[in-house]
């Protein structure tokens, strides 16, 4: 009986959800964009997923559908798909190295056959027809009849924005340019999908070797192994990919926490391990009176250079002081490192901190699956540190919904023994090391959050 109550709990959930959408997309005039057509990043009704009366809807909803399948499913057969899922990752990886959906976007909506995807490769086309299939039925393109395929609003976010013919006679390049999903995409399923298999041998290594090393039959941290010269072809696909998990977020979400207009002129920001400098210079776009310091790898440097160089030449730093940061800018970074390694890297930052410098912080913070008691902790007088949870019936993270969470805390430890950390773990990482967390800006429609954090 209270499987039958909950599962009505759930489904009004769904039809709640659905109603509030349908009232915000009705009142500004937009139709909600379509599963079946390509995706428009420009389209304002995708813009409009940043609603927070759309945005929590949205969440609402997959957090509910989820639940009613799990409740409703055969469990046995729940638990062998998910030991299978690995399945998705490589398809999707096949898909996107062979370029198929800039060639079905230059097919259009009638699709083509696997057939003509693969024509002037030596690859086997009933393959690719089965590939596809497997992420037909995940949502993530279209079989329009038999053996033809489609692009749809899943799919064609990997389009690179070139044409097929380009791609392929330049494959180096392919990347640039991009919006980054398809650089993230093929990061995560190719370097996170071959370490990720590694993990239940990893976990019991008595020497506490990570995946990744296993994988990869190396001893070198991640980021030495990528900067190799042999990893040409990685090195720039994971600067590109970093943009992509900014394309993912909304495009202003750098302005939706700590206020950098406030900076006076030409006070600096230095971007710690800032990659290409994507963020930093969608900052100094926008406040050019602001200095900014990029500090990473030297090849990193390098490719930072030519970013810069192409989107903004007469703003590139050519020296790295740090002692006079107005702020230290870490972005993605702290996730990538242990407790112990993160704590020495602020430690050194504290120690080049001037007594106003502030570090800012952009991660992504970990609720439990659990309901958490904010009072209790020790967080709770933090301004803007709370957040609130999904209401039962639904899991108090809202699921499925939030996932992207749990699967990057996973690929930081299978890459880098790092962790993406709960509030109390980023509180438990910046006391020791000199830094008191003083302000948090969780951001509508995403799941990165600004922490700012002053010395003491
Ligand atoms: C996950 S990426 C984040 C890049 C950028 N902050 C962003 O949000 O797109 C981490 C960055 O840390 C850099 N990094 C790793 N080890 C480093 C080191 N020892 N010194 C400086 N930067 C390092 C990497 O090269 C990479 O660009």
């Amino acid at each position: 009986m209270q499987s039958i109550s909950t599962l009505r709990r759930l489904a009004s959930i769904i039809t709640d959800s659905v109603d509030s959408m349908e009232r915000v997309y009705a009142s500004s005039g937009m139709p909600l964009p379509s599963l079946d057509e390509p995706f428009n990043q420009h389209d304002p009704g995708e813009a409009l997923r940043q609603d927070p009366e759309v945005s929590n809807a949205v969440k609402n909803i997959m957090a509910a559908a989820a639940q009613i399948s799990a409740t409703v499913c055969d469990p046995m057969r729940l638990v062998v798909d998910t030991s299978r899922a690995f399945h998705l990752s490589s398809c999707l990886l096949v898909a996107s190295n062979l370029d198929v959906v800039e060639i079905l976007r230059e097919a259009g909506p009638k699709g083509v056959t696997a057939e003509d995807i693969v024509a002037h490769s030596h690859v086997n086309p009933n393959l690719i027809a089965r590939i596809l299939r497997l992420l037909a039925t995940h949502h993530i393109f279209r079989e329009v009849s038999p053996g033809v395929f489609a692009n749809n609003r899943i799919s064609s976010t990997l389009d690179k924005g070139k044409s097929s013919s380009v791609l392929n006679s330049n494959r180096a390049d392919r990347f640039i340019g991009s919006s980054g999903i398809a650089a993230l995409v093929e990061q995560s399923a190719d370097i996170g999908g071959k370490s990720g298999v590694y993990l239940a041998d990893s976990v019991v290594n008595p020497d506490g070797v990570l995946p990744f090393n296993l994988a990869y039959r190396t001893e070198e941290d991640f980021f030495a192994w990528l900067h190799q010269a042999e990893n040409s072809y990685n090195t720039p696909r994971f600067g590109v990919a970093m943009q992509g998990t900014a394309a993912t977020e909304p495009s202003d979400l750098i302005f939706r926490g700590f206020d950098w207009g406030l900076l006076p002129q030409n006070e600096t920001i230095v971007d710690v391990g800032g990659g290409i400098g994507h963020v930093s210079l969608t900052i100094a776009k926008k406040y050019p009176h602001l200095r900014i310091v990029m500090q990473d790898l030297a090849r990193s440097i390098e490719l930072s250079k030519g970013y810069w160089g192409d989107n903004f030449p007469e703003h590139i730093s050519k020296q790295m002081p740090i002692k006079d940061a107005a702020v230290f800018l870490l972005r993605y970074v702290l996730h990538n490192w242990s407790d112990n390694q993160a704590q020495v890297m602020l430690r050194h930052l504290r120690a080049a901190a001037l007594p106003t410098t502030r570090l800012v912080i952009l991660e992504k913070i970990v609720p439990f699956a659990s309901v958490e008691d904010s009072e209790a902790s020790r967080t709770k007088d933090i301004a803007g540190a709370f957040r609130p949870s999904a209401k039962y019936p639904l899991l108090p993270n809202w699921g499925p919904a939030t996932a992207d969470l749990y699967l990057y805390d996973l690929t930081m430890h299978v890459l880098l023994g790092g962790v993406e950390r709960t509030l109390e773990g980023f509180w438990d990482l910046l006391e020791p090391s000199g830094w008191k967390l003083v302000e948090v800006h969780h951001c509508a429609g995403s799941q990165l959050s600004h922490l700012v954090a002053i010395p003491v």
